[in-house]
């Protein structure tokens, strides 16, 4: 997948020659496993040695959802030596995340998670088990706690405001903006304040080199851990690894951790001298999350944690939570650009709610019940990640009256599932209005009972940064959309707003958002 399509038709043939003959006994002795248990779920026909990988193109959930439509609400696929399920239907996905959550809440342990997740060592990619529970309860209750949340609202609110005077001198010299660009700044720098006690982009950062080098990374590690790497589904063709994919996870790995290393070494010196100076230490709200990550203790009575854990959970943090939320920013923007109509009424909801003489704040978010309604249509036709982040399974089991083998890798197709015939009317309309409650009540954007989006997933791998996440959604869109009118580029309407998607970890517009802003509110007001 995206592998195969960029290959050259010479590599290509002497790969395939090489794997043929290197993983033919593998492959009779893993075809024999699986069916000697018990009736797999239906599913496309298989190739010898390759599965179905070759019955995948660069789109592989929308391959996954053909699939689904064509066999049934629960897949078995084989990529190469791997046991793979996917499923679109909502039943299916309660199954799997709730009934069955203690089977299903593994990870596959892939080699961009071994290269690039300190060896599976973080909390998003670590097989289910003692260490993950622990990073995770780290994260849950040292990190994602309300009270830490709320002490960095200030950073937020003056984030935000950023954004608005970034989007407002562009608009003042008639100039389009770049959504992608001013929305990835928002969530980055939004990010590494609470971790890192800095910003990135903008003028208290170190300057554009190291922010550049920061952002320049970080996307290399997401383009990485997004890949379907073909050496994780056929083991020998790790041998000749024709594209030097795994050359380029170890030298990303490198560099990410000597990114990581100097943060860590920075606060300690800094923790150092706050120490010389002041005997008393420094107080809990001055800790950005690498300075509370420095003051836990370590496992087994250690004093400290290991660097590396600490580094895994920088990444995961960084990973997990900016582009996640900077994706869905755009694609809402995208959505609601094209659509007037939908823009002409969260601003009547704004002008109701917050009026003209003020800015939006947080305690403003949960009364925009028609704003909220486009942020879950958003996640409904895109979701952040088509896949979230694929699950594993730790035992066999039975799912529908099938046999699930031990290690099989589960791919919960949450595009598909919001794009399902079955479940929702007129998919490909962006509606809103479809997401208002008949009783006038607020507008949750979370799974819900009915399964029927997922957008922070459910069970025990559920997303623990969904509050936080949904924060600097709502807050980026109510600033954009209260002090900005947005029309497409000059030259197109809104029909030619494109929503072309590319596959990823997340899965963002194939090309930026550039959009012109129109300021709405009195100048005094942009300062
Ligand atoms: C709009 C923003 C966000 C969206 C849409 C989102 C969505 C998700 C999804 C779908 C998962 C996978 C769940 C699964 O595999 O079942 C996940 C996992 C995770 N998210 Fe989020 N997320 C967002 C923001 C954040 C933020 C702000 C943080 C932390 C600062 C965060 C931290 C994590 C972590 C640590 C995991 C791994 C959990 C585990 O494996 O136990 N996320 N998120």
């Amino acid at each position: 997948m995206g592998l195969l399509a960029s290959m050259d038709s010479s590599t290509f043939f002497l790969a395939f020659i090489f794997v043929i003959l290197s993983t033919l006994m593998l492959y009779r002795r893993n075809s024999r496993n699986p069916k000697s248990a018990g009736r797999l779920p239906p599913g496309p026909p298989r190739w010898p040695i390759f599965g179905n990988l070759l019955q995948l193109g660069p789109l592989p959930h929308k391959d996954l959802a053909s699939f689904c439509s064509g066999y049934g609400p629960l897949v078995y696929l084989r990529l190469g030596s791997v046991d793979a399920i996917t499923t679109d239907d909502p039943e299916v996905i309660r199954e799997i995340l709730l009934q069955q959550d203690e089977i299903f809440a593994s990870r596959p342990r892939t080699l961009a998670a071994v290269h690039l997740a300190y060896g599976c060592g973080d909390v998003a990619l670590a097989p289910l088990g003692p260490h993950w529970k622990r990073m995770r309860r780290i994260c849950m209750e040292h990190l994602l706690t309300t009270k830490r949340i709320e002490s960095f609202a200030d950073h937020r609110a003056h984030e935000a405001q950023d954004l608005v005077r970034a989007v407002n001198a562009q608009a003042q010299s008639g100039e389009a903006v770049n959504l992608r660009q001013v929305l990835g700044a928002f969530s980055m720098n939004n990010v590494t304040r609470m971790l890192l006690g800095k910003q990135y982009f903008g003028v208290e950062s170190d300057g554009p080199r190291e922010a550049i080098e920061f952002m320049q990374v970080t996307h290399e590690l997401f383009w990485l851990l997004g890949l379907i790497y073909l050496g994780d589904y056929l083991p020998m063709w790790r041998w000749i690894d024709p594209f030097g994919c795994e050359k380029k996870m170890r030298d990303v790995e490198k560099r990410v951790d000597g990114f990581h290393q100097r943060i860590i070494e920075e606060h300690r010196k800094l923790r150092e001298r706050r120490r010389e100076g002041n005997s008393s230490g420094y107080r809990e709200e001055e800790m950005d999350f690498v300075d509370i990550l420095l003051s836990l203790p370590g496992e087994d009575g250690k004093e400290h944690m290991d660097d590396t854990e600490i580094k895994a959970l920088i990444q995961d943090m960084i990973a997990a939570a900016t582009d996640t939320s900077s994706v869905t920013n755009e694609w809402a923007m995208a959505e609601v650009i094209k659509h007037p109509e939908v823009q002409c009424k969260i601003q009547q909801e704004l002008d109701f709610v917050v009026g003209p003489n003020r800015m939006v704040s947080e305690s403003d978010l949960g009364h925009l019940n028609y704003l909220r309604c486009v942020v879950r249509e958003t996640f409904r036709m895109h979701p952040a990640g088509p896949f979230m982040i694929p699950h594993e399974s730790v035992r066999p089991t039975q799912l529908l009256g099938y046999h699930i083998p031990a290690k099989t890798r589960v791919f919960i197709n949450t595009h598909a599932l919001g794009r399902n015939t079955h479940v929702w009317g007129d998919v490909k309309e962006f509606r809103p209005e479809r997401h208002i409650p008949v009783d006038g009540s607020r507008v949750e954007i979370s799974h819900g009972p009915d399964f029927k989006i997922l957008p922070f997933s459910a069970g025990k791998r559920k997303c623990p940064g969904a509050h936080l996440g949904l924060v600097f959604v709502l807050l980026a869109l109510a600033r954009l959309f209260h002090c900005f009118e947005w029309s497409p580029p000059q030259g197109l309407s809104p029909q030619d707003i494109d929503t072309t998607e590319v596959y990823g970890m997340t899965m963002p517009k194939a090309e930026p958002l550039i959009a012109v802003a129109r300021p709405r509110l009195a100048p005094h007001m942009y300062c």
